[in-house]
């Protein structure tokens, strides 16, 4: 309970134009008592673990403690993941408190500290990535693996100048990744040793381009990765996005262009700068314009004098008597570097260079590849099956994971839903599964370009090769660029593929699927929803949430979800992509003809399934963006394609396709989120944890024994409160239960919010009324929640007090740890506890969480929302990239309409016949015979409209006839027959492609 209390009117939370006005203390005792109620929660999950313990919990000058309580694990101990104390932390009570307390103590801390020395931090942690670097890169952290060492040592092993050395260390002392246990000795923590390899020291000074090879070094490889070439790229963000910044920098009109080794034709593309992948901060960094960073990590673009970013490194020390020189880490690709050994061969990781040549990145590049394998498991590959109402798909629905890489993620749904042939128990009757399957199951197709096909299909056929058998499973070599070759699916799936491209690509890839979508298909997206850090009355979208935590925390819990916006700005760096807020995602998905409907999140993860119904393409926005490659509808792509033609015969530019082709890996590299490996079959299975080495099951069982028992007693504690409603309500971790029905039965689905009915909530003083209780009366409550490691995805609580809770994964991912983010109903309670809420914020978030607390079976999925339906359609969607200030307008959404319009004539015929008719003189015969060709029926087509913008634009049959266009609807019926007369020879047809 704070000490201080507060009038109703010291501070509002929940008005968000309401400026923060007064008490100062108030709110960060507030942020005093979040901490320590998340705190007490901890201690009660560890506690009832082992039974209840003497209360105060042990400190350090206490005795030690005779029962069994595990403590939460020491900062200053090296990390066991296998111990239960680590895996407690894993408890979804406990990673949502840790949640609060990051978020918390963040606030805290830029709220007291002098704002100077709060900028210097900012300012100045350019250092800590360096220094982490040089610790990962001299392998310190494997050193120090058997005790603390002199930093005399320590150079002595490294060669690097030891007080140069002991500063650095000190430098990560200080930011609590090392200890420093007596001057100028230095041992691991907690932190640090995460960074160990598991190797032995001389094996890794001996073969350093080794060191990542094995399961233990993913967060070696990831900050190896981070602390490199990201960081050196991040470092050009302004130099890439602020148009002024080569007036102020005169050196960098050289950046781009003259170390460029391809300078000449690949600086003027049709792009603007902040579009192309191929002109991001990185490439200003390492001066290669023109080559995308997968092209560069796979060699092209870097020789010895365009790799090293500003050629003012320091050489590398001169390695004395009995030193290991350290390598040149992160693929210097200096002329006296040895060739580097080619990967290797059936690794998952490995890569096939496409050029004899030697690859100077090649230690990069395995290096990337094996830092995905930890950040594949960013989100838990069984949240996908309750992203969408897979169940109610027809047999033999078709769903297309587009750029689905080696096919992890539609593993995962073919284990659930390809009928009988994912069913492993029934593999020995394999010819009865492949009757069955093709009229009970799903199917599915993995797309994706050839070499990751390759790769795809090897692994499973390795893995199950009954689901490629059966037909249930099969892959196709498809540039998502191009037409989408299977017309008309139940489900196109794009899993981590849109945050990989600007948004002029992204349109593209997503006005494809548009093109092959039939009324009756969705559009699942997977991606990462950044939150807003201010309170979103986004409200469009079911399952959209207004905040992650109510006031006094940040709306989106500040530095507790700091890792989305760390993995938006690395794609800005790298590829001048980006993460997407939700209202980005609508909006880019709606100038694609994309209305979403839903977003689906597990449990405290920032991770989204978006669902998307199928709209009109907004034409009109495609023609005012006409003549930026790529940035228009994918109906002014000829006109766009035309153009950039033009522009590289001039040689003013070149085309989309050749960025695309620069951008992208030739080797099947993965990409930022990508999984790199095929999961267990069946979402029940433990999953890896991130980075560290993973437990068997037995051992898990093991670990979870004693908290097993106590479900089993389900006694409860003595320190139980009478009610525990008050306390957070965490979802429960989730082993997935092996059958579909329960499986899909708990995966939580968001809710739609409700009406923004929210009140304004004040700050009072003393006691609290809604029926709350006044920490100060209440007796310590504390959560029952027996321990479950989350399994693959996040499961609610319905489980019943009697089941048994079979351990999962022992500890979620460094995505979702930093995720866990709905902590709105225990904040909100802690508020009112602390007495600083008058009410319970009527928010989203909050009814989530009750029902989370309900024990209910989760009730499947909300169905579809119903759609308004304007009268006319707006001739104008806005760009994405402007979208996020203003969401779209309302689309047209009868069933009908929303599913077949197509707005003007000239649109539609534009889609259809794109790449060959040139802009504004159009045939209609031909474009409908090109519209059957592609499989779209003439009778989808309900009406046209034109757009005011249309007016004046000429469409008809040739030379012979042009009909001026009108504004207004044109009835199907009237164009049809007028389309019928053309290809009746009615006119004559004089196209330029006749
Ligand atoms: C981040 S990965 C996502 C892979 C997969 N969806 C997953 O969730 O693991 C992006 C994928 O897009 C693929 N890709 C990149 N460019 C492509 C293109 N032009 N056509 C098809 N796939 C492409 C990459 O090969 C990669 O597998």
């Amino acid at each position: 309970m704070t000490g201080i209390q507060t009038r109703s009117t010291d501070y509002c939370v929940q008005q968000p134009t309401c400026p923060p006005t007064t008490m100062t203390f108030a709110v960060l005792r507030a942020l005093h008592t979040i901490v320590g109620d998340a705190l007490s929660e901890i201690e009660h999950v560890y506690a009832d673990v082992a039974g209840p313990y003497a209360s105060p919990p042990p400190s350090p000058t206490s005795p030690a403690p005779t029962s069994t309580v595990p403590d939460f694990p020491a900062l200053d101990a090296p990390s066991d993941p296998s111990s239960l104390s680590e895996q407690l932390t894993a408890h979804p009570t406990v990673a949502a408190a840790i949640t609060r307390i990051v978020a918390a103590a963040g606030q805290l801390s830029a709220t007291v500290h002098p704002p100077f020395l709060t900028i210097c931090d900012a300012a100045m942690g350019y250092h800590l990535p360096s220094c982490l670097r040089l610790l990962e890169a001299a392998h310190i952290p494997e050193m120090l693996r058997e005790g603390p060492l002199h930093v005399r040592e320590l150079a002595n092993k490294t060669g690097v100048e030891q007080a140069k050395l002991a500063h650095i260390l000190r430098l990560l002392a200080t930011h609590h990744f090392l200890r420093e246990v007596a001057p100028d000795v230095f041992a691991t923590n907690r932190i640090s040793s995460l960074l160990d390899s598991g190797k032995p020291v001389a094996s890794l000074q001996a073969n350093p381009e080794r060191k990542y090879d094995g399961d233990a070094s993913a967060v070696a490889a990831f900050v190896g990765l981070c602390t490199d070439e990201l960081h050196k790229s991040s470092a050009y963000i302004t130099e890439a996005v602020f148009p002024d910044a080569a007036k102020i920098y005169p050196e960098l009109e050289r950046s781009l262009t003259a170390r460029s080794p391809i300078s000449t034709t690949a600086t003027t593309t049709t792009l603007p700068a902040h579009s192309d992948p191929t002109r991001s901060p990185f490439n200003h960094a390492f001066g290669c314009a023109g080559v995308g960073y997968f092209a560069w990590l796979e060699g092209e673009g870097c020789t010895a004098q365009e790799d090293d970013p500003k050629q003012d490194e320091p050489p590398p020390p001169a390695p004395k008597k009995s030193h290991r020189r350290l390598r040149s880490f992160g693929g210097s690709t200096s002329s006296s570097e040895k060739t580097p050994p080619p990967p290797k061969p059936g690794s998952s990781h490995s890569v096939v260079l496409t050029s004899p040549k030697v690859n100077p990145n090649q230690f990069r590049l395995e290096r990337f590849g094996k830092a995905m394998a930890g950040t594949g498991s960013w989100e838990a590959p069984g949240a996908v099956l309750a992203g969408f109402d897979w169940a109610s798909l027809p047999p033999g629905s078709t769903i297309v994971d587009v750029g689905g890489g080696i096919g992890s993620t539609t593993m995962v749904l073919a284990s659930e839903y390809a009928g009988e042939a994912g069913s492993e128990g029934r593999l020995r009757h394999r010819a009865c599964c492949m009757l069955l399957m093709r009229s009970a199951g799903l199917r599915f197709v993995v797309q994706d370009r050839a070499v990751v096909v390759e790769m795809g299909e090897k692994a499973w056929r390795a893995k199950c090769p009954e689901l490629l058998d059966s037909g249930a499973v099969r892959f196709q070599v498809h540039d998502f660029f191009t037409p989408q070759p299977i017309l008309k699916a139940a489900v196109y799936f794009l899993r981590v593929v849109l945050h990989d491209w600007p948004d002029a690509f992204a349109q593209k890839i997503l006005l494809r699927l548009r093109e092959a979508a039939s009324s009756d298909t969705r559009l699942v997206i997977g991606d990462w929803v950044l939150p807003m850090a201010c309170v979103d009355d986004f409200g469009d979208v079911e399952g959209a949430e207004k905040m992650l935590a109510p006031a006094p925390l940040l709306p989106n819990l500040g530095k507790a979800s700091a890792n989305v916006y760390w993995m938006d700005m690395t794609m800005h760096a790298a590829f001048n992509a980006q993460e997407r807020t939700l209202r980005e995602i609508v909006a880019l998905a709606a100038s694609a003809g994309w209305k979403v409907i839903k977003v689906t999140k597990a449990p405290g993860s920032l991770f989204g399934h978006i669902v998307a119904v199928p709209v009109p393409v907004p034409i009109s926005a495609a023609r005012r963006s006409r003549g930026r490659a790529g940035s228009g509808s994918a109906f002014a792509e000829a006109e766009a394609a035309e153009e950039s033609k033009k522009n590289t015969e001039s040689g003013n530019g070149e085309g989309l396709d050749n960025v695309v082709e620069r951008a992208s890996s030739r080797c099947g590299t993965p990409t930022f989120g990508s999984r790199v490996e095929l999961p267990s079959r069946g979402p029940a299975k433990l999953r890896k944890p991130f980075g560290y080495g993973a437990p068997t099951a037995a051992t898990v069982l093991k670990q979870a024994a004693p908290i097993m028992r106590a479900v089993k007693r389900n006694k409860p504690s003595p320190l139980t409160a009478t009610t525990t409603s008050t306390m957070p309500a965490s979802p429960l971790p989730s082993p997935l239960p092996s059958n579909n029905s329960s499986l899909r039965s708990i995966l939580v689905s968001s809710p739609r919010p409700p009406p923004p009915t929210s009140p304004v909530v004040t700050l009072v003083r003393g006691r609290v009324d809604s029926g709350s209780q006044n920490q100060a009366q209440r007796p310590l409550a504390r959560s029952r929640t027996p321990f479950r490691p989350p399994g693959p995805g996040y499961a609610q609580s319905s489980t019943s007090p009697g089941q048994s809770p079979i351990p999962g994964s022992p500890r979620p991912t460094l995505g979702r740890r930093s995720s866990h983010a709905q902590l709105s109903p225990s904040s909100a309670n802690n508020a009112v506890k602390a007495g600083l809420l008058r009410h319970m914020p009527s928010s989203p978030v909050l009814k989530q969480s009750s029902s989370r607390t309900s024990n209910k079976p989760y009730p499947g999925p909300p169905s579809p929302v119903p759609v308004q339906v304007p009268s006319r359609i707006p001739a104008l969607l806005r760009r994405a990239s402007a979208a996020q200030l203003h969401p779209p307008p309302p689309l047209p959404s009868t069933p009908k309409q929303q599913q077949n319009t197509l707005l003007s004539p000239l649109g539609s015929i534009r889609r259809m016949g794109s790449m060959l008719l040139p802009a504004r003189t159009v045939d209609f015969g031909r474009s409908l015979n090109l519209n059957r060709r592609k499989g779209m029926e003439s009778d989808d087509i309900d009406a046209y409209e034109m757009s005011d913008d249309d007016v004046g634009v000429s469409v008809g049959a040739g030379e012979g006839v042009r009909r001026p266009m009108s504004p207004g609807l044109l009835p199907a019926g009237s164009v049809l027959a007028e389309a019928a007369k053309i290809e009746r020879g009615a006119f004559r047809r004089g196209s330029p492609d006749d």
